[in-house]
This record gives structure tokens, C-alpha cells and sequence, in this order.
């Protein structure tokens, strides 16, 4: 039995991710799994909620990276799993935000290799969207968050090009990962996009039975 597909939808803050990757488990006949980070219903998963929702909560910012990198690895062996019974993660966030959102903060000693340390040896996604918007701070829920500033996420976004441009190679940029620029459609037709790039994916027949790791 071929392995799943491991699809990750990644992004700035409120750019839909959410709603794609439920759209995209919908539309799989519920026959993906749905993992979505932070997972903040883990005991670490509670401690992150806290941090991103209370303002007066205080973590070194070295800590709190290790904590969003513990909760993914707390779900590693799950997601491994279902995807050697044959079935397909979507991943609503992953290790590039974990990268991206603690190198913006600018911190000494944090830099990206720092940052991308603790997640070395989890499974790489085959397919990725990275979803852009430039209205996701009109959005309802914008600014209730910790790092829901415009300063910040645009911080962020210059950190997610760099990272990569740095640690994906050219042709894996190429196969393995789709930008969708989402300014003005609704949500059918991200979903349409992200249907359709899934689909020419498969057809290309690009991934294999080894796990990619980052
Ligand atoms: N294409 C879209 N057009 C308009 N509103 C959208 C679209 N996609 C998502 N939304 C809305 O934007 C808000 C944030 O969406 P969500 O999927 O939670 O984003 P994220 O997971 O990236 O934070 C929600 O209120 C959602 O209904
Ligand atoms: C997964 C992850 C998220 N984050 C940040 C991104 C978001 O600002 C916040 C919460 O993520 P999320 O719940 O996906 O928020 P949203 O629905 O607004 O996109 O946590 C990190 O800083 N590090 C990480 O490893």
C-alpha cells in the first residue's frame, strides 16, 4: 500500500489557512487527518495558548521556540503513522513558521540556524501552499494575538523568504512547493487552486515511498 501524502498549508496570520486545510480534508472524503499548530490542546499546546493569548504571560522567547517545536514533535509518531496506513496529513502549519515567527523577533543568538536546530528530523512535507493575502488585517479576529501587528507580520513574511531561499534547494521549491497569492478570491476558489495544484502534483507522480526530512 503506497504511503500518504504529507500537505501543508502555511501563511501569515488569518490569511485562510484554517479554512483550506479543513476545505482540503472535506474534500478527501475525510479520509485525510487534519493537524493543525500549534496544537493547543496538549498540555505544551495549553502552555503556548497562554503565551499567544495573554499579553502579560512572559516566556523567554528561546523557550517559547522550544515549546512550539516540542508540540510538533509530541504529534511526530502520529503523523508517521497515518500516513504509512495510506492516508494523507494536511498540516495546517509547520516547522517553517516555527522558523519564521521566532527569527522576526530579532532576538541575540536566535538566528535561523538556532531556530531551525529542534526541528531537524521531522518528516518534510511532499506538498506545500504558502498562502499570501494583503487584507488579512481586515479580517475578523486580526489583532487578538500576540504577534498580530502589521510591523510584525510583515517581519515575518521577509523571514519566510529568506528561509526558503536558504534551506530549499531550487528543485525543491520547484516540485514541492505551490505560492498562491489569494488577494480578492473567495474561499471556493482558494480552495479551487489548491484543489487543482494537489491534483497536478499527484499526476506528476514526484513523491516516493522515502520520507523527506527537514
Ligand atoms: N478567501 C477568503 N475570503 C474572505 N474571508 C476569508 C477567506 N478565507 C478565510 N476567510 C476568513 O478569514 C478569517 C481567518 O481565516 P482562517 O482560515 O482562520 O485563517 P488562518 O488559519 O490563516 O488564521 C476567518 O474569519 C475566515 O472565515
Ligand atoms: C506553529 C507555530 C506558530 N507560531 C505562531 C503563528 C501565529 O501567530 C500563532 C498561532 O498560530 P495559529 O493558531 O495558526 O494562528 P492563526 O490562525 O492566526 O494563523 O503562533 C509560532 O510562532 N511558532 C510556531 O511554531
Amino acid at each position: 500500500m503506497p504511503r500518504g501524502l504529507l500537505v501543508l498549508i502555511e501563511g501569515l496570520d488569518r490569511t485562510g489557512k484554517s479554512t483550506q486545510a479543513a476545505k482540503l480534508v472535506e474534500s478527501l472524503n475525510n479520509n485525510a487527518r487534519l493537524v493543525k499548530f500549534p496544537d493547543r490542546t496538549t498540555p505544551i499546546g495549553k502552555l503556548i495558548n497562554q503565551y499567544l493569548v495573554e499579553s502579560e504571560t512572559q516566556l523567554m522567547d528561546q523557550a517559547i521556540h522550544l515549546l512550539f517545536s516540542a508540540n510538533r514533535w509530541e504529534v511526530a509518531e502520529t503523523i508517521r503513522a497515518t500516513l504509512l496506513e495510506g492516508r494523507t496529513v494536511v498540516m495546517d502549519r509547520f516547522v517553517y513558521s516555527g522558523i519564521a515567527y521566532s527569527a522576526a523577533k530579532s532576538v541575540p543568538g536566535m538566528d535561523l540556524q538556532w531556530c531551525a536546530q529542534p526541528d531537524k528530523g521531522l518528516l518534510k512535507p511532499d506538498l506545500t501552499f504558502f498562502l499570501s493575502n494583503s487584507q488579512t488585517e481586515q479580517r475578523a479576529g486580526f489583532g487578538d494575538e500576540r504577534y498580530e501587528s502589521s510591523s510584525f507580520q510583515s517581519k515575518v513574511r521577509q523571514e519566510f523568504e529568506i528561509i526558503f531561499n536558504t534551506f530549499e534547494s531550487p528543485d525543491y521549491i520547484k516540485n514541492h512547493m505551490v505560492f498562491l497569492t489569494t488577494t480578492g478570491k473567495t474561499i471556493d476558489e482558494v480552495h479551487v487552486m489548491i484543489d487543482s495544484a494537489l491534483k497536478k502534483f499527484i499526476q506528476k507522480g514526484i513523491y516516493n515511498e522515502d520520507f523527506m526530512y527537514f
